[in-house]
């Protein structure tokens, strides 16, 4: 736990016992508020109860955990996770089967649309113009989604709205929620979906209190039908839900909160700064000579920020393929944030397969955090001790013998063997020393090369920022017959702008080139981003 003294703004919401939405700018602490009102309140709760924490992404969750688990203080029952993973494993899995008949030799898999069978896909008519699914749709498809259900498939795009349903139904899955958990909290709630919204006010609905916390500016997900307006609808007066504001960036240097905050509103007042820690370069060349430009200058910007290790470096890019082509060419040591064999696999046996190999290769993990994960319903307590005991022999087997250790674990979880595709994944990351890498956790001299929106919710000392191109970002589209320049949702992108920037604590880089390689290799113009022309922005950048 940090050790510094929460602010008055903070205190305030840390003390607020009641349902709450805390809206607050960037580095203003939400991630610490929920871990402080997390530490207070599990620390009186009975072993077998939690709360319910979900955050947008597993490494932002995995943040928030060990944040409130600074101190070895123990969570007890609590869940930390993502919204799906939440939705799949505490809902549908464990009370889907009181619902529909399900064969227990099925192993249920989770599929999206585009890779069900023509057949299956038929069952949803004019399925890709419901996108976004929202709860009102629910009753005319639900038949459908059960049908499937039979077949051994969760549709990944109904997830939402089938753990709505489950829980409104289920009254076991209503009596397990209510006795083990106490709270849910729900961060980046301004990237929230309808029917993660429904399922929120659900749980307020069956008494855990109910707390969100989000910043309408870092709003980055609209495409996928995550709409910030669900946010201002809990700020909104007589929603029920006590509202608190956070208005203090501790994250950023003044000068780059300052930019940040000056491209949303070009009026925005300055903070006093008597230095300037944001800087634009331009370099003939392309991805590639950005590469090499950071690599040289690395330990030189590191030194004047006092920073040590290359882990609080971040490279943060618009496009997985600038992030293959810096890493590629940087030649240092850094870690990528890319797939892996397991990512677009599903199936329960593969996720927790995914789950022994993290737990691994990183030793913070415990058993028990994934027997947690894994089983939302009780063990025995024999049943309990044999599987951690399985589950550490993960740890400490050798790499042939990883395979067959998994069985038990697999077998306890899910009263099956694993599946032939986990199998075939587990192979495949074996037999590739970068997948394999990509588990063990980040070393001290790695930079970390990600993309924007994967960022969101963390930070980093320095920051590079890349991607600022004419077409890149903001995203421009060109409509048939007209020559005018048009964006994809320009806000949408400015926000993701502002979302890299505020990942810098003391430094920020924003990089062009005067060449760009785009997706399909082909070397283009490499124009600055408009956003560089926003105005309000002179003189606060180096
Ligand atoms: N009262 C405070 N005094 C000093 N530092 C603080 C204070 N509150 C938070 N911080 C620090 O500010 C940084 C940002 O906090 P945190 O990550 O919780 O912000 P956040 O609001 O979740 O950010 P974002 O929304 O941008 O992801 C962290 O390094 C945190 O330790």
């Amino acid at each position: 736990m940090s050790e510094f003294t929460p602010t008055a703004e903070q205190v305030l919401a840390i003390d607020y016992l009641g349902h709450m939405v805390v809206t607050a700018c960037p580095g203003s602490g939400k991630t610490e508020v929920i871990s402080r009102k997390i530490r207070t309140l599990t620390a009186s709760l009975p072993s077998y109860k939690g709360v319910i924490a979900i955050s947008f992404t597993n490494k932002a969750s995995d943040e928030l955990r060990d944040r409130c688990k600074a101190g070895n203080l123990d969570v007890k029952g609590s869940f930390f996770g993502t919204i799906d993973k939440f939705c799949i494993g505490r809902i549908i899995l464990p009370f889907i089967k009181h619902m529909v008949i399900i064969s227990n030799s099925l192993e249920i898999s989770v599929s999206r649309f585009a890779d069900l069978s023509s057949s299956q896909q038929a069952l949803f008519p004019d399925f890709e113009s419901r996108l976004p699914l929202k709860t009102s749709d629910t009753a005319e498809i639900i038949g459908a989604i059960y049908h499937l259900l039979q077949d051994g498939i969760i549709l990944l795009e109904a997830v939402g709205i089938l753990a709505v349903h489950v829980l409104n139904t289920s009254l076991s899955c209503q009596r397990y929620i209510k006795s083990a958990y106490t709270h849910v909290f729900i961060d980046e709630y301004q990237d929230s979906g309808e029917a993660q919204h429904g399922l929120f006010l659900k749980l307020r609905d069956l008494g855990l209190i109910a707390v969100a916390v989000g910043d309408g500016d870092q709003s980055i997900y609209r495409f996928t039908g995550k709409f910030p307006e669900f946010l201002a609808e809990l700020s909104a007066s007589r929603s029920g839900f006590e509202a608190f504001t956070i208005s203090v960036n501790h994250r950023c240097h003044p000068s780059i909160a300052n930019y940040a905050n000056r491209l949303l509103s070009q009026d925005h007042p300055l903070l006093p700064s008597t230095e300037v820690a944001i800087i634009r370069r331009h370099l003939p060349g392309s991805q590639i000579e950005i590469a090499s430009w950071i690599a040289n200058q690395l330990n030189a910007t590191k030194a004047r920020y006092q920073v040590i290790n290359n882990r609080d470096v971040g490279i943060l890019v618009r496009s997985e393929n600038t992030a293959k082509l810096i890493s590629q060419n940087i030649g240092i040591p850094h870690r990528v944030f890319f797939s892996n064999p397991f990512t677009n696999s599903t199936s329960l046996s593969s996720r927790i397969i995914e789950s022994l190999l993290t737990y691994r290769f990183n030793t913070r993990l415990t058993a028990q955090s994934l027997i947690s994960e894994f089983s939302p319903l009780e063990f025995t307590v024999d049943v309990r001790n044999a599987l951690r005991i399985a589950i550490q022999l993960c740890r400490l087997c050798s790499q042939d013998e990883f395979e067959s250790s998994t069985l038990p674990v697999i077998l306890a979880l899910t009263g099956k063997p694993p599946s032939e595709e986990s199998i075939t994944l587990l192979r495949q990351v074996f037999e590739s020393t970068t997948h394999l890498a990509s588990f063990a956790p980040i070393a001290d001299n790695e930079v970390q090369i990600l993309t924007l929106h994967k960022s969101k919710g963390l930070e980093f000392k320095i920051v590079f920022h890349l991607d600022l191109y004419d077409w890149i970002l903001p995203r421009r589209i060109v409509l048939e017959g007209n020559w005018d320049v048009h964006y994809h949702d320009e806000q949408q992108c400015l926000n993701l702008h502002y979302v890299g920037i505020t990942r810098a604590r003391k430094f920020c880089c924003l990089v062009t080139s005067s060449k760009r390689f785009n997706s399909y290799n082909q070397v283009k113009n490499g124009a600055p981003s408009q956003f560089f022309a926003r105005p309000g922005l002179d003189n606060l950048f180096g």
